[in-house]
């Protein structure tokens, strides 16, 4: 969706065409109509998100994952606000990891929580795993009626999920991604939102890496140039503020 023609009404921008609003963004703006946008919340489960989580014991900082969750909180309220339907991605297997895949899957070797597993036995059952805390959408977002919650099994949102035709039945042809981890599974979603034809942007500031720093801006990198756009939550909420 590229802006076309811009100009300024109250201090946002609107493609000249449409009168749709349009999001600054890299590398360039977009014009997205709100009806035909849908936020996407990756994986913002404690098993992500906070101490004693998932990656926390693997052995991934995740100190600074705060301000991830508190951008998202703002991205919602205004997509809600604004009409975009919400979904959340939640990534883990059931207690008995058969979901997970066993020898037979590359999932078996590079899978951190899977390998963490394997190192710590004690930890079997706790990490991922359908009903624990580690699996739980982090408290702060708990989703609101009308929100979509798509489970998932493998880094990309939707692989193996009915997620595609969600966004389909709706008209949505842009994605809005927050969450955990820019560089696995917001990047894979997306990836794979490209190749189904979706305009992904992801808000940098409400996404975070597995990794370090670095990992994160790469990641911005090989999506600003190759797979989509990306954008801030100021810049997203100032927007699509009254947006409706
Ligand atoms: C490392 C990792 C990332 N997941 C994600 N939600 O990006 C994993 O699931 O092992």
């Amino acid at each position: 969706m590229s802006a076309g023609e811009i100009f300024e009404v109250s201090g946002c921008f609107q493609a000249r065409q449409t009168g749709q609003p349009v999001l600054p963004a890299k590398p360039e703006a977009l014009t997205l109509n709100p009806a035909e946008t849908a936020v996407i919340v990756v994986d913002l489960q404690n098993a992500y998100a906070s101490k004693n989580g998932y990656l926390d014991k693997a052995g991934f900082d995740v100190s600074t994952t705060a301000p991830v969750i508190e951008n998202t909180t703002k991205v919602l309220e205004t997509a809600r606000a604004a009409g975009m339907p919400v979904v959340f991605l939640q990534n883990g297997w059931d207690a008995d990891y058969k979901e997970a895949g066993g020898p037979g899957s590359p999932n078996w070797y590079k899978s951190n929580a899977l390998k963490t597993m394997r190192k710590q036995p004690e930890l079997k059952g706790s990490l991922l795993a359908k009903g624990t805390w580690d699996y739980a959408l982090v408290d702060a977002l708990k989703p609101q009626d009308g929100d979509i919650i798509i489970p998932k099994t493998r880094y990309s949102g939707f692989y193996n999920t009915n997620l595609d035709s969600m966004l389909r039945a709706r008209g949505i042809r842009n994605l809005v991604f927050t969450g955990i981890a820019t560089n696995v599974c917001v990047e894979s979603t997306l990836r794979d939102g490209f190749h189904l034809e979706y305009f992904g942007v992801v808000l940098a500031d409400a996404a975070y890496q597995a990794g370090p720093p670095d990992i994160h801006e790469a990641s911005l990198f090989n999506i600003q140039t190759f797979f989509g756009w990306v954008s801030t939550t100021a810049q997203f909420c100032e927007v699509f503020e009254g947006a409706s």
